[in-house]
């Protein structure tokens, strides 16, 4: 820790710098935050879905210390609430599909037992980052199957209620980063709507320039960041 000497006294404590690791799904995203990241940061393309994004995620841990993980990536937004083009910071990054279907319906691994389904960034940082960039707070659905009918949207939202989007890398990011006792955060740009499958309506190029401005602005807030919250 660095101590601040001010006209011979010893102030309040000023924080080392923030070391932050943004794990992407692919190199397109990834570039798309490359240049605008705040001092102190890497960005690693870690794979598509919550397996090989938990698996190289933990190997970058292993590299270096980092203070802070974010999952960043573009999304499917849940309509209306999240549309294309915007973008949406997790307050919950939720496994949807860890679990067992029974008679009664589905039941998340907790309710059997097991693990873990939910992991829950720092609120402070979630309130500023998201205020920073213009973006929608929310549960962010963490899938290993693309959504693709109105009705598994409909039995999404109806199981999370406050879902604004789904991917497939958040709750894997979060397993590592958990793993290593560092805080994590979620950010998607919406590319799409969750729902019935409709390739042509993609706005990939349109998510990725929004997932670098949001990025773009997150360095003031990141510095004032208090990590006792
Ligand atoms: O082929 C399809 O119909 C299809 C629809 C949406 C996404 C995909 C992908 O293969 C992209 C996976 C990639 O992008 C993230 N992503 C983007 N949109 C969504 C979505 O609606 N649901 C889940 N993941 C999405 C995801 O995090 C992956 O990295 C294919």
């Amino acid at each position: 820790m660095v101590v601040q000497a001010q006209e011979g006294r010893l102030t309040a404590p000023l924080q080392s710098p923030l070391r932050l690791l943004v794990a992407t799904a692919v190199p397109a995203e990834r570039d798309a935050v490359a240049d605008l990241l705040p001092p102190h940061a890497d960005a690693v393309a870690v794979g598509v879905g919550p397996a090989a994004a938990a698996a190289h995620t933990a190997a970058a841990l292993a590299r270096a210390p980092y203070d802070l993980v974010v999952s960043a990536g573009i999304g499917g937004g849940f309509q209306p609430d999240a549309p294309i083009g915007s973008l949406v910071v997790a307050d919950e990054i939720t496994a949807a599909d860890l679990g067992a279907e029974t008679p009664d319906g589905f039941l998340p691994v907790t309710e059997l037992g097991f693990g873990a389904v939910t992991h829950r960034p720092p609120p402070s940082l979630v309130r500023d980052l998201a205020a920073a960039c213009g973006a929608r707070t929310g549960t962010v659905l963490t899938v290993s199957t693309v959504t693709g009918s109105a009705a598994r949207a409909a039995e999404l939202r109806r199981r999370h209620p406050r879902a604004l989007a789904e991917a497939m890398e958040g709750f894997g990011v979060a397993e590592a980063a958990a793993a290593y006792a560092l805080p994590v955060l979620e950010i998607r740009a919406v590319s799409n709507a969750v729902g019935p499958r409709d390739r042509g309506a993609w706005r990939i190029g349109e998510a990725l320039g929004a997932l670098g401005d949001a990025f773009g602005k997150f360095a003031p807030v990141l510095e004032s960041w208090n990590r006792h919250d």
